[in-house]
């Protein structure tokens, strides 16, 4: 059994490719971990360099309670799977998987009775002596993930395994890889581009961004507590609804998120509020997943959107509305460090969310009153934005009530649901791990 430790990992290839950026992360012993982002974020890259199949530019790898950076594949004890998941064509099922074993010599009855074993519970016992050539995809991927688990190493690492199955075969295989991890409590680092692969299977996620560590958390936490913008919209079907706001403190009301047309107001008792001060007068972003958005006949004043249904979707378990509400949205790429900015390079401390600023001394009360003194322009400052921004619409959970097209609707905003972001596409108050 294994621990990972990434310390401060980076790969750069040559060319001036900067792969992978200062990576901290700790996986822990019998963990199943994955490693999700869009294509070209690094995930394989950092699978490489755990296998030993790749060498880190800079930082420590650590196996086990030692440093293994300069370590061969085969000290590592680690056994990988990748997409096609390749068998020797001319050996039968049986006889691929056999062939760690025999490299590893032993005792050749026991080493047949565990190959017997495991055909069988990866579901192809009865495909012992077929050759590869004969089985389906999702047939040789069971085959190739036998042979990568049968002679038990301490970390087993997949690269996309099931990527090229099709959806049904994807679900049923992606049970028994979680049901098989676990039953041999093999630590596991799963790489997918895949947020339902992610979420399903996952104990916990790190979510890569152009080779930046955004957010790393159990599936729960990064659904529902998202350090950033971006982790928010890749983790995100449906869409969540990303707003642009001007954050003003008001005395009587409390922090009034200023969407142009309309208003949403959080309290002075919302834990948000001392963070949201220190963005008065500026733009922040508001995430609010469909679900966080709930039709009303009549709502709370500060508390509601309006918007008039454009489009309705069906979903089986519920309709999604989509709102023409006159508000501008944010395109969560344009959000925070792209690829073309160097400094990029966070410290990507796995767990450490995001700290905001504080109110300083005077406490709350006396920084609100010293910034409501400052005049507040009667319109939001149109060119200061935290991110591209367009106009579009407002996509809200109707339950299983269908409402009419064209009708006009309002909306109760779940406060407590509500993610704000800065402008630099972090959230305005610590995430806590
Ligand atoms: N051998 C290499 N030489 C140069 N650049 C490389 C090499 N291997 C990977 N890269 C680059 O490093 C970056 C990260 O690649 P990596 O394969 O790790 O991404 P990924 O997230 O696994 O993508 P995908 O999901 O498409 O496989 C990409 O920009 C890629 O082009």
């Amino acid at each position: 059994m294994t621990e990972v430790v990434l310390n401060g990992v980076g790969k750069v290839f040559p060319g001036d490719v900067h792969a992978v950026r200062d990576v901290h992360l700790r996986i822990g012993d019998g963990e199943l971990f994955v490693l999700l982002g869009p294509s070209g974020c690094g995930k394989s890259t950092i699978l490489r360099m755990i296998a030993g199949l790749e060498e880190a530019t800079s930082g420590e790898l650590w196996l086990n309670g030692g440093v293994a950076n300069d370590l061969s594949p085969r000290e590592r004890n680690v056994a990988m799977v990748f997409q096609d998941g390749a068998l020797y064509p001319h050996r039968t099922v049986g006889g691929n998987m056999m062939f760690p074993l025999e490299v590893a010599g032993g005792d050749r009855a026991e080493a047949r009775e565990r190959v017997a074993e495991l055909t069988r519970a990866l579901g192809i016992g009865s495909m012992i002596d077929r050759l590869p050539g004969t089985l389906s995809g999702g047939q040789r991927q069971r085959a190739a993930i036998g042979r990568a688990l049968i002679r038990q190493p301490s970390l087993f690492l997949m690269d996309e395994p099931l990527s090229s199955l099709d959806a049904g075969l994807r679900t049923e295989l992606r049970l028994e890889i979680t049901g098989l991890v676990r039953s041999t409590g093999t630590t596991t680092v799963y790489v997918t581009h895949d947020q339902v692969e992610a979420m399903t299977m996952a104990d916990r996620i790190a979510v890569l961004r152009d080779g930046v560590l955004e957010d790393v958390g159990t599936p729960e936490q990064i659904y529902r507590d998202p350090a950033t913008v971006f982790v928010a919209a890749f983790l995100s079907s449906p869409p969540i609804n990303l707003l642009q706001a001007t954050a003003w403190a008001v005395q009587d009301r409390g922090v009034v998120l200023d969407f142009g047309p309309q208003q949403v107001t959080v309290p002075w008792n919302d834990a948000r509020s001392p963070a949201l001060i220190s963005h008065h007068g500026g733009p922040v972003i508001v995430g609010l997943r469909p679900d966080a958005l709930t039709p009303v006949a009549a709502g709370e004043a500060g508390r509601t959107l309006a918007g008039r249904v454009r489009v309705l979707e069906f979903h089986g378990h519920d309709w999604l509305a989509y709102a023409e509400a006159g508000i501008p949205t944010v395109d969560a790429a344009a959000v925070g460090p792209g690829p073309a900015s160097p400094g990029a390079a966070s410290s990507g401390t796995a767990g450490a969310g995001p700290g905001r600023e504080r109110p300083g001394p005077g406490g709350l009360a006396g920084r609100v009153r010293g910034l409501i003194r400052r005049p507040a322009p009667p319109e939001p400052v149109e060119e200061e934005h935290a991110g591209h921004h367009r106009r579009s619409d407002l996509v809200f959970s109707t339950g299983s009530r269908r409402p009419e097209r064209g009708a006009e609707v309002r909306l109760d905003v779940d406060l407590d649901r509500m993610l704000v972001f800065g402008p630099d596409g972090r959230r305005i108050t610590a995430v806590r791990r």
